[in-house]
């Protein structure tokens, strides 16, 4: 993988004390759409913000394009286009300004044939003499990623892209973000939304307490998410599980009532079945099965719960 981003042993000790990254390394690779996923003061805006270099890191180091962040700040933050968590912008202004202003403060000469092909695929152009105060909350979010794109970054961070956004402009970003990357630009978003990281990732990063918990490809996630549990409950007690049973890898559940069976559904053979007529040959009698499926969300609620006191 040729990583654009790299981070290494990164922390971040506010001057309050707080440790918001406790030694994070990831490599993002150039092209990919990386979702990290965490809950509230997780440190996913801090991890963004040190790469930007707006937050400086209290250890560690990041790389963008082969630069580091602090030692080259203008070449990596040139590098990078920032959609920031809350809509600050100026309300008078015209769309067309504040996506061409925002190229400027790049220090780039104006290119109104980027600055028209921006607002096309956002489906701004029809809007670029309005007012922001015009718009609605979804233009808004849209003018927002016209600014970051304006001076043609590698690298793109959306921060929360569809927080409080309805469920058909959250489609319409998603179409964005895909059309963005099929253009070759490497995009990470963190998100509160589950099914936004299962719609749009080809990575998942999993972040809680300044500590990346897992970063893994959504495929293999989703793989391990077509893992069923199937709960048989029987109606005589059972000390042990039979012989005869001993290659399904049974649990005794329930103190003796229940057996659980693991198995994967994308497999063309369960063994379902001859688990079945298994169970009958070794005397056994069922009440009742019940499967279960567990989803990204188990794995996340799992990975980021508490431990029991
Ligand atoms: N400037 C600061 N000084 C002190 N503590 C801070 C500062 N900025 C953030 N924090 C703390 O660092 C932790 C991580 O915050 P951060 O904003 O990175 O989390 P987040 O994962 O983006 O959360 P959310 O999903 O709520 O946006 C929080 O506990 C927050 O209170």
């Amino acid at each position: 993988m040729t990583a654009i981003v790299s981070i290494k042993d990164v922390e971040k000790i506010y001057d309050s004390g707080f440790k918001a990254l406790d030694g994070v390394n990831l490599d993002i690779a150039e092209g990919e759409i990386l979702a990290l996923l965490g809950p509230n003061g997780a440190g996913k805006t801090t991890l963004i913000s040190t790469i930007c270099g707006i937050v400086q890191p209290t250890g560690g180091s990041i790389t963008v394009g082969g630069y580091d962040v602090v030692r080259d700040y203008r070449a990596t933050r040139s590098m990078i286009g920032l959609v920031p968590q809350e809509i600050a912008l100026e309300p008078f202004e015209k769309v067309i300004s504040a996506v061409s202003f925002s190229r400027g403060l790049f220090g780039l000469a104006p290119n109104p044939a980027h600055i028209e092909k921006v607002l096309r695929d956002l489906s701004l152009w029809d809007k670029k003499d309005a007012k922001i105060m015009e718009l609605s909350g979804g233009m808004k979010r849209r003018v927002l990623i016209g600014k970051a794109l304006s001076h043609e970054p590698r690298v793109l961070f959306l921060d929360e892209p569809t927080a409080g956004v309805d469920v058909e402009l959250r489609k319409d970003m998603w179409a964005v973000v895909e059309q963005l990357k099929a253009e070759g630009v490497t995009i990470i978003l963190t998100t509160h939304y589950i099914e936004e990281a299962e719609a749009i990732a080809d990575r998942i990063g999993v972040i809680n307490k300044g500590q990346i918990l897992l970063v893994q490809d959504k495929a293999d996630l989703m793989h391990q998410m077509g893992r069923k549990l199937m709960r048989i409950e029987l109606q005589n007690f059972v000390q042990t599980v039979p012989d005869a049973l001993a290659g399904y890898g049974l649990q005794l559940a329930d103190e003796g009532r229940s057996l659980t069976y693991a198995y994967d559904t994308s497999k063309e053979r369960t063994g379902i079945t001859k688990l079945l007529n298994d169970l009958q040959a070794a005397g056994l009698i069922l009440r009742d099965i019940q499967t279960e499926q567990s989803s990204l969300e188990d794995i996340f609620v799992d990975l980021v719960k508490e431990p029991s006191a």
